[in-house]
């Protein structure tokens, strides 16, 4: 995916870098340490594809780009993205390690001194796991505040690949044109174990307005009690297979089959998610996991829409974009979040998703490097 100018983002979850490829090409690291979550970014130029890129400038080739201030490699290399999932942290410090990313060199001799060596941290894992940085790579980790990352992530990506943002109704991904003229006021809803809802009004210039302990953490840890799913993405596949009116009591279960056009609701509109289970002589196993996964699924995913409009609607914002890796692209999710939004909205308010979902507070740690140069490729 290109990004601007000749920087290129790569969405690669692992093994992103070619066996032969030297530590020096690494210049800079940061990482979002979440409560479910680590999102690991970091930057290598691209000296290691000259052989195969022949025709296409190097590196050195970047130098000139019309800034008035440096010019850094990193506008023609590569930012690569990883995840582990934080109960495992000891596997990505052996990633870290063994691909030596915290060492990124000064491979360029503009490079600020201040930023060799250090380790760009957000999320609050930035704080827990400290101590062990220090103690398994000899890092310190330099903390940078998460909703600053949140907002600095989402408005590098809005601003700077296309396409990033993308509706989704009736099954199809629409890319939003963004207009950076007219890209604020937005809702920025992060969707990880929490939920953080944020009001955007420029670079740097934002308020947490709202947030919901019921998020991507709920949907995980309640799925893989009610489930025995051993993974988020099994759970997932789950739901994909089941049918919620099994579990949920819909307006028609308590109206007797009709509409309630008086109150704007459908005959199949969710009264009361779970509801059914209460009238029904069943245990938990006499429920497939895949009905049980997908209810679970819609009833998340439908109250942070709800809860998201009516933040909106608390700051006259139409425009409300979804990250978190809770989405994870996944199409029952956002077609959920997507009703709900336009349900409560009465279609004023719009669902947008990022591509980068998840990397949205890893990106930001990464943009706050003095010396990356992505402050460059954003005004370009
Ligand atoms: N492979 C996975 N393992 C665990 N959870 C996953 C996975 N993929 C997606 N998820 C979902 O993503 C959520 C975490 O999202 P994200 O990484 O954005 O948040 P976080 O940074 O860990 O959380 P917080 O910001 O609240 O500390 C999980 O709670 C789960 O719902
Ligand atoms: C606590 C954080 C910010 C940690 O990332 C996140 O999990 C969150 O936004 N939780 C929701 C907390 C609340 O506002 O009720």
């Amino acid at each position: 995916m290109e990004c601007g100018m000749r920087g290129q983002l790569e969405e690669r979850e692992s093994k992103i870098m070619s066996p032969n490829q030297s530590t020096a090409e690494v210049s800079h690291l940061a990482v979002d340490i979440g409560g479910s979550l680590i999102k690991v970014v970091y930057s290598s130029s691209n000296n290691n594809n000259e052989a195969d890129d022949k025709g296409k400038k190097s590196s050195n080739d970047c130098v000139g780009i019309p800034n008035g201030s440096s010019d850094y490699p990193v506008l023609c290399g590569r930012l690569h993205f990883a995840k582990f999932e934080t109960s495992k942290i000891n596997d990505c410090l052996e990633f870290i390690s063994s691909k030596q990313l915290h060492q990124c060199a000064d491979w360029h001799h503009e490079a600020s001194s201040h930023d060799k060596n250090i380790i760009k941290a957000t999320g609050g894992g930035a704080y827990k796991f400290a101590d062990l940085f220090k103690e398994k790579l000899g890092v310190s980790l330099d903390k940078v505040d998460e909703m600053d990352c949140l907002v600095a992530g989402s408005n590098f990506l809005l601003k700077t690949v296309h396409p990033e943002a993308f509706t989704y109704i009736d099954g199809r991904e629409e890319y939003v044109q963004i207009d950076h003229n007219d890209l604020y006021p937005y809702l920025l809803v992060n969707i990880g174990s929490g939920v953080s809802m944020i009001k955007v009004d420029g670079d740097g210039k934002f308020e947490r307005v709202s947030g919901t302990s019921v998020g991507g953490g709920t949907f995980w840890g309640l799925g893989k009690l009610l489930t025995k799913c051993k993974s988020f993405d099994e759970l997932l596949e789950l739901s994909q297979k089941g049918n919620n009116r099994v579990i949920d009591m819909l307006v028609g279960d308590i109206y007797g089959g009709v509409d309630c056009p008086k109150i704007g609701l459908s005959s199949t509109a969710i009264a009361s998610s779970f509801g059914k289970a209460i009238s029904e002589n069943k245990e938990l196993e006499d429920y497939r996991p895949e009905d049980i996964s997908r209810s679970l699924l819609r009833l998340i995913s439908n109250n942070i829409g709800q809860i998201s409009y009516l933040n909106a609607l608390r700051f006259g914002l139409n425009r409300i974009f979804f990250g978190g890796f809770f989405i994870r692209g996944h199409a029952y999710t956002m077609d959920t979040i997507s009703v709900a939004v336009h349900f409560w909205s009465k279609g004023e308010a719009k669902a947008m998703f990022l591509r980068h979902e998840g990397f949205l507070g890893a990106l930001g740690a990464f943009t706050s490097f003095e010396s990356h140069g992505l402050n460059d490729i954003t005004t370009h």
